[in-house]
């Protein structure tokens, strides 16, 4: 089944175009990178996909309902949002407020937001909270202010937000992007294992091909605000991107040897697909 399916999307900030008639499609349980050098529209897309942007043009539908299309976005939006988790380079947490309540916040499309302000919560409710903690290797910091907390721990618990909400698509802008080269395979080793442990789709996108090619068997690139490649990230060689990219690649280029990382992981999608530069 389709859960991510984006056609013809285009928008433009000012005269600057940042997405060209951007059309994919994802499948269920997939983990796919979206893969582009600075400025090529990875946030602008993402922001697309969960109707937090509007486009000018073309269509975006999550789950089977529309999220936008043709310059609109669906009148019932927020019943697809509830369902899809976003998880921001920059955290996102609520700095002043105990982990544990950053963690519930994914509950509060099933609660009203006072019960939550007031930190009123069921024995389930925190039971699932505090099992997601657990889940995400920081149990014992639950109680903590969430700015007490690591780049690294503090994406754990975005992360931890997205299982409490029972996310069946998770859209990662760059959640790497701050962190460390041991808390970033910690935050991707997490992401690879909801998507194949619960089947949860993941979409997360990335400044560089190494995480890509560890962890996400499907990479699409986009350059300039369109897609320049879809298909397996395997395919994916340094000359490729030098290809695809020219003098941007060196952005994105596998390095020699990168510690800690597995191998590549076997591409879903047999042939890639080359669309013109
Ligand atoms: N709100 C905005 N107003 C004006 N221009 C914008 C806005 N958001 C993005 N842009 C422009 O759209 C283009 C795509 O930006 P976007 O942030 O999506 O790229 P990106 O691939 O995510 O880059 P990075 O890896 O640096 O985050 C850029 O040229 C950017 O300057």
């Amino acid at each position: 089944m389709v859960v991510i399916e984006v056609d013809k999307l285009s928008k433009r900030f000012g005269a600057k175009p940042a997405l060209r008639e951007v059309s994919l499609q994802v499948e269920r349980g997939e983990m796919v990178a979206l893969l582009g050098a600075s400025g090529s529209g990875k946030s602008t897309l993402l922001r697309h996909l969960n109707g937090l942007h509007r486009g000018d043009a073309g269509s975006v539908h999550l789950l089977d309902r529309e999220v936008q299309a043709d310059g609109r976005i669906a009148a019932d939006v927020r019943a697809t949002r509830a369902r899809v988790a976003m998880i921001f380079q920059q955290f996102n947490l609520v700095d002043r407020l105990p982990v544990l309540s950053n963690v519930l916040a994914g509950a509060l499309h099933r609660m009203p937001a006072w019960r939550w302000a007031l930190g009123r919560f069921t024995e389930a409710e925190l039971a699932r909270a505090f099992a997601a903690l657990e889940r995400v290797g920081i149990g014992a910091c639950a109680w903590q202010r969430a700015s007490t907390l690591s780049g690294g721990q503090q994406q754990r618990a975005a992360i931890s937000r997205a299982l409490v909400q029972g996310a069946e698509i998770i859209l990662a802008d760059e959640p790497i992007a701050s962190l460390d080269p041991e808390s970033s395979r910690r935050v991707m080793q997490l992401l690879a294992e909801l998507n194949r442990e619960l089947g949860v789709t993941v979409m997360v996108s990335l400044h560089q091909i190494d995480y890509a090619f560890a962890f996400c068997p499907r990479t699409i690139a986009l350059r300039h605000g369109e897609v320049v490649y879809d298909g397996p990230t395997t395919a994916l060689s340094n000359e490729r991107l030098q290809q695809l990219y020219g003098t941007q690649s060196e952005e994105l280029l596998l390095p020699a040897q990168l510690p800690g990382l597995k191998k590549p992981v076997p591409a879903l999608h047999p042939e890639p697909v080359l669309q013109a530069a």
